[in-house]
């Protein structure tokens, strides 16, 4: 590539105690070109860009800032030096406005004041630096996460930021959202502004890239052109080929008897009279629109939220509602959409966090059985290839595909029969998604009942063996797996949708 890069990242390693997480790693970003960190669960990208931005020091090698050789202290220096990093858990204060965001830290003063005309022009002069036209009084709290994260852009490009790290800024987007996100960065780009961008979306890096460096266990593997066909990015990736992107396999011939059975489950103003079932050896999806309304059933079944009306049973038992603990009894298991809030205990290790709901199940004479506890933690992790230093290792410091593994080892590791999944594949690279299929063919094949939430429409095709669609807190139709195309899901998931618009008419 032509021209001097804002930065490069030369023979840059990085070690953890006695862990080499980045080995001799070279990566350049330049004026005007989005280079994309590809790479497998836990290769080392957030790592990588820890060290652009002065979190993480690195052991070994170089970081030249327009060439030169320069050191971040911390992520102030890279910040002062036009380095800006968006992740995934943004950085704003949910219950203050969105002017005030963009502006914290330097609020313009007039007689000792803060200046609130000044500040509210200087935010809207931020917002349309990207075309952004929101309120700027509004809570950010209250704006969706797509807007949060184009105000935490403005407000990066408003401090001069010349190069901009988005950490898989599409994992948690609608198709809408994404777009409008890649708008920006097109402009962007076209404004001379450098960009990391991370992503497991394989299809986003040719509509969005100009350049991919591929990582494999902290070792570069290639750098190649961002228009690369995407069987070969998997090969470079993970260093096989993946000839069934969704293996789902039906090797349940016992009985088909129902094992979860919601009947007119009701949450009002969200989940309207849901009916249905899932039998020993199926896979059935939940599809439909962002606020369909599919999560919010799941957590009552879960029985994290409650409900106010409607029933729920497992293996014929009937489980009393807000009662997590009664569904893990009869042998539930739920993998949340947000594995950080809900699901894991950061701070604890893996193997607790695995063990978590198997320690009863292994318990002997009433003694808890932390041996064979460990045993069945390492068996798991070593199934879903989850990329540790060892089952001490704090999931906190897992990398974010491999927390998400972790999540679903611990219902695996209890035996559950049923799972409950809500976008169970989110930030786990394509080999690892096949192991989670794989996973969830082996439960299924054992007689256990898989219900699952995803946004991403060819796994809930590839992956179900029927499909319901949720529309406005309905149910508004149930597919067969033979009959079900992209078509007829999105039909049924804006059923009521286009009845409203039509009753408005
Ligand atoms: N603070 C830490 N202490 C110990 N090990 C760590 C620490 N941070 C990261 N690691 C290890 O470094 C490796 C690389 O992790 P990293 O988060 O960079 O991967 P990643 O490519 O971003 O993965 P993902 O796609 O899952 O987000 C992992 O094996 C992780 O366990």
């Amino acid at each position: 590539m032509n021209g001097q890069p804002i930065l490069t990242l030369e023979k840059i390693s990085k070690s953890f105690g006695p862990v080499q997480v980045i080995d001799e790693v070279t990566v350049s970003v330049h004026p005007g070109k989005v280079q994309v960190l590809l790479g497998e669960n836990g290769a080392g990208k957030s790592t990588l860009i820890k060290m652009m931005a002065g979190v993480y020091q690195p052991d070994g090698g170089r970081i030249l800032l327009d060439g030169e050789p320069v050191r971040f202290r911390d992520t102030n220096a890279s910040e002062a030096a036009g380095i800006a990093t968006i992740h995934q858990e943004l950085n704003l204060v949910p219950s203050m406005s969105v002017a005030e965001n963009i502006m914290m830290g330097r609020f313009p003063k007039r007689f000792g004041m803060v200046d609130r005309s000044a500040l509210r022009k200087q935010a809207r002069a931020a917002l349309d630096l990207i075309g952004l036209d929101i309120d700027l009084d509004h809570p950010v709290g209250e704006l969706g996460i797509a807007r949060q994260q184009l105000v935490e852009i403005a407000k990066a490009l408003s401090l001069d930021a010349r190069m901009l790290i988005l950490d898989e800024p599409t994992a948690a987007l609608t198709r809408r959202e994404i777009a409008a996100l890649f708008s920006v960065v097109h402009d962007l780009r076209e404004r001379g502004v450098g960009m990391v961008f991370i992503s497991h979306h394989l299809d986003e890096i040719a509509e969005v890239g100009d350049s991919v460096s591929v990582l494999r266990d902290g070792k570069f593997v290639a750098e190649v052109p961002a228009d690369t066909p995407e069987p070969e990015l998997v090969r470079l990736m993970v260093g096989r080929d993946i000839s069934q992107q969704f293996p789902r396999r039906r090797e349940y011939t016992g009985p088909s008897e129902p094992l979860l059975e919601v009947e007119g489950l009701s949450i009002k103003g969200l989940v309207n009279n849901m009916s249905f079932t899932v039998h020993a050896g199926e896979v059935v999806g939940l599809a439909g629109l962002v606020g369909a309304g599919r999560t919010e059933v799941v957590r009552a079944v879960a029985g994290v939220d409650p409900y106010d009306s409607g029933t729920v049973t497992i293996r014929g038992r009937k489980i009393p509602r807000h009662n997590i603990g009664a569904g893990i009894k009869a042998g539930l298991g739920h993998v949340p959409e947000d594995r950080k809030v809900q699901g894991l205990v950061l701070d604890a290790s893996v193997n607790e966090n695995i063990g978590y709901a198997t320690l009863a199940s292994t318990a002997r004479a009433g003694l808890v059985d932390f041996k064979g506890q460990r045993d069945k933690a390492q068996d798991v992790a070593g199934k879903l290839r989850i990329r540790m230093s060892g089952l001490d290792q704090t999931v906190r410091s897992l990398s974010g595909g491999n927390q998400q593994k972790a999540v679903f080892g611990r219902w695996i590791a209890a035996g559950a029969r049923v799972l409950l999944l809500d976008e169970p594949t989110r930030g786990v690279d394509v080999g690892a998604k096949v192991e989670i299929y794989e996973l969830i063919n082996s439960v299924t094949a054992a007689g256990g009942a898989v219900l699952m939430v995803s946004s991403e429409l060819p796994e809930v095709l590839g992956m179900s063996d029927r499909i319901l669609v949720m529309s406005g807190g309905h149910l508004s139709g149930e597919l067969a797996a033979e009959d079900a195309t992209q078509d007829k899901v999105m039909t049924l998931a804006v059923r009521d949708v286009v009845r409203d618009l039509e009753d408005k008419s």
